[in-house]
């Protein structure tokens, strides 16, 4: 059902508007929108003279006026509403004061405030974005997608949640449909993937939140989550009906839980263009933050010892892309070899061979219990964090667990003890479930720790350095990705995609300096994601599977990116 207000060719970034709605309609609809920015003669034209304050102003007028509007805006809450208000009026306006103001508005439109935003959908809501699937009403799902108004080609992008496992705040039921929107969001500011081929759905399977069940005002299905078989075929559902709608498009998976993430993935990427966020996504970027890192405790990869707190969905992705580092670069000679680097913690502790509690994708980093025969633990059958770092003296800690706080000062003291410039990247989302704060964690460690974070944090300064703090969020990945996607056509999405996005990543990083950052800072993250972009159309060519492959990579990447300027228009 294409639009009946608009035609626009969205293939590349730059094509023209030709509007058929006339008066209140033109104006009702963020696309053809543009308020006091309509010309004279384009209010003549569109029916819209009388309907608007009469003097004309440009886009950086509106930028500022809207940019006024947000300062004065005083909670964070209020100010993601106010953001996704201009969304819900004016398109080109949204995406220009965003993009123009990246570093200060990324912590609103995603992590932490977006956690926020989505605890209370339910409340908040106003209006509906996106595409709602409920697994009661299955035979809705081709209708739902046809209503949402693209065409088979026009599609490049679906992001999906079921929203079991959103960020570190769980299960979030339909008020995930927030985190696939913000992900998309970031796709269009940071990588300029059109912000009209892409859907947001979400998967609403019921819900295990006893907040949310018992709230008169929760907006979805009033049951709790369902799994098993019924699970597995409303997915296999949505998958092909997204197959059949929109063959061209790729599947974003995100916030799905541990019992699912894997599992669906491994199930599906030999069939479809699809990846995971919360396990690729982060996996690469963490990649590159922790080789900026190796390479500045001078040490190989192999001499590290890894340490994954929180070893689910996404600390199993990043220990998965570490452990083909090591096998690829020759760090490590056998799988055997590189898995002995890793030491897997979960809730119930450290993964050990014994525990039948270990999900299959988890399973090989669990530790023979006869090799640890000899470690000194109070519990065997939990053995906990400052066990793994008294017996194991791990260098690098990834902290992937929702557990805010768990790097305690003794914990971060005891690795400082044996480890010169110890890695340590507490990870989790939003702010207040990230593992530590850099401030402490260079704090305790005189400097010494090697830090990124999930969430955004502020410089520290300390014994008169000042230390940027590195955000390893997967947006400095998945936007460059999906833009290398659609622009190459690509089939698939190998591992040695992955890597190349990693790599490229990598390779903008610069951080000899006492307190440079290990990733590139988001104000960087147009450029980051066009060279994430390129290398990974380009590795998809080399594997064969690219159907345009790209002859003139740098050019036709940038050509595909849409920028938020208003578009010429065409009354018709
Ligand atoms: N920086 C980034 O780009 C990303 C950060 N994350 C963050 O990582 C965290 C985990 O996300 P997922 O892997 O998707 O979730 P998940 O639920 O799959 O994994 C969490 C793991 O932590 C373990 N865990 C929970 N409490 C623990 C405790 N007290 N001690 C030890 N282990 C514990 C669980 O057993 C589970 O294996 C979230 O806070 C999320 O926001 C996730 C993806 C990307
Ligand atoms: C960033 C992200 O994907 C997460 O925290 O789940
Ligand atoms: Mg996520």
């Amino acid at each position: 059902m294409p639009s009946t207000d608009y035609e626009q060719d969205t293939s590349t970034g730059f094509g023209p508007l030709r509007i058929k709605a006339r008066g209140r309609a033109v104006m009702t609809n963020p696309t053809t929108n543009r308020g006091t920015a309509f010309t004279v003669e384009q209010r003549r034209e569109l029916g819209i003279v009388g309907l608007v304050p009469t003097r004309v102003t440009n886009l950086e007028n509106q930028v500022r006026r809207v940019y006024e509007q947000y300062q004065r805006t005083t909670t964070m809450l209020g100010r993601y509403l106010h953001l996704a208000g201009v969304r819900d009026r004016n398109e080109v306006l949204f995406y220009r004061l965003l993009t123009s103001n990246i570093e200060e508005m990324l912590p609103v439109i995603y992590t932490p405030t977006i956690g926020e935003a989505i605890e209370r959908f339910s409340h908040e809501f106003s209006r509906p974005r996106g595409v709602f699937l409920s697994i009661d009403q299955p035979e809705l799902m081709v209708d739902s997608f046809l209503n949402f108004g693209l065409n088979p080609d026009e599609v490049d992008l679906v992001v999906v949640t079921d929203s079991e496992g959103i960020l570190g705040i769980g299960d979030q039921g339909i008020g995930g449909i927030q985190i696939a929107i913000g992900k998309l969001s970031v796709y269009t500011a940071a990588a300029g993937v059109h912000p009209r081929r892409c859907i947001p759905v979400v998967l609403d399977v019921g819900t295990d939140n006893l907040g949310l069940l018992s709230s008169e005002m929760y907006l979805g299905e009033r049951h709790a989550r369902v799994r098993g078989e019924k699970y597995d075929e409303f997915l296999a559902l949505f998958v092909n009906t997204v197959k059949d709608l929109f063959p061209n498009a790729m599947l974003h998976w995100e916030d799905f839980g541990t019992t699912n993430a894997h599992r669906l993935l491994t199930t599906y990427r030999e069939e479809i263009c699809t990846f995971n966020d919360d396990i690729q996504g982060t996996a690469a970027v963490v990649l590159a933050a922790i080789l900026a890192g190796v390479d500045v405790t001078g040490l190989e990869l192999d001499d590290h010892r890894v340490c994954v707190f929180g070893a689910g969905s996404a600390g199993i992705g990043i220990a998965n892309l570490i452990r083909d580092t090591m096998l690829r670069t020759g760090a490590s000679e056998t799988e055997e070899e590189a898995y002995s680097r890793f030491y897997a913690i979960g809730i119930n502790g450290l993964y050990v061979d014994d525990q039948p509690e270990l999900m299959p994708f988890q399973r090989p980093y669990a530790r023979a219990r006869a090799d640890l025969a000899d470690w000194a633990v109070a519990d065997p059958n939990h053995i906990t964090l400052a066990d793994v770092i008294r017996n194991a003296r791990p260098t690098i800690l990834i902290g992937t667990s929702t557990r805010g706080g768990a790097f305690t000062r003794a914990i971060v003291e005891e690795i400082a003890s044996y480890c010169a410039r110890p890695i340590i990247f507490p990870l989790s989302n939003p702010t207040s479930r990230a593992e530590a704060t850099p401030a402490d964690l260079l704090t305790w460690t005189d400097g010494r720790a090697l830090v990124a974070t999930g969430s955004p944090f502020w410089p520290v300064d300390l014994d008169g350095v000042r230390y940027t703090i590195a955000q390893a969020n997967n947006a400095l990945i998945f936007p460059g990705l999906g833009l290398g996607v659609a622009t190459s056509q690509a089939t698939r999405i190998s591992d040695g995609m992955i890597a190349a996005a990693a790599e490229a990543l990598a390779g903008m990083v610069n951080a000899y300096r006492q307190g440079a950052p290990l990733l590139p800072t988001i104000s960087a993250l147009r450029t980051v994601s066009a060279t994430v972009a390129v290398a990974v159309a380009q590795q998809a060519a080399t594997e064969g599977l690219a159907r345009n492959p790209l002859t003139d990579p740098i050019q036709q990447i940038y050509e595909r990116m849409w920028q938020p300027v208003y578009p010429e228009i065409e009354a018709i």
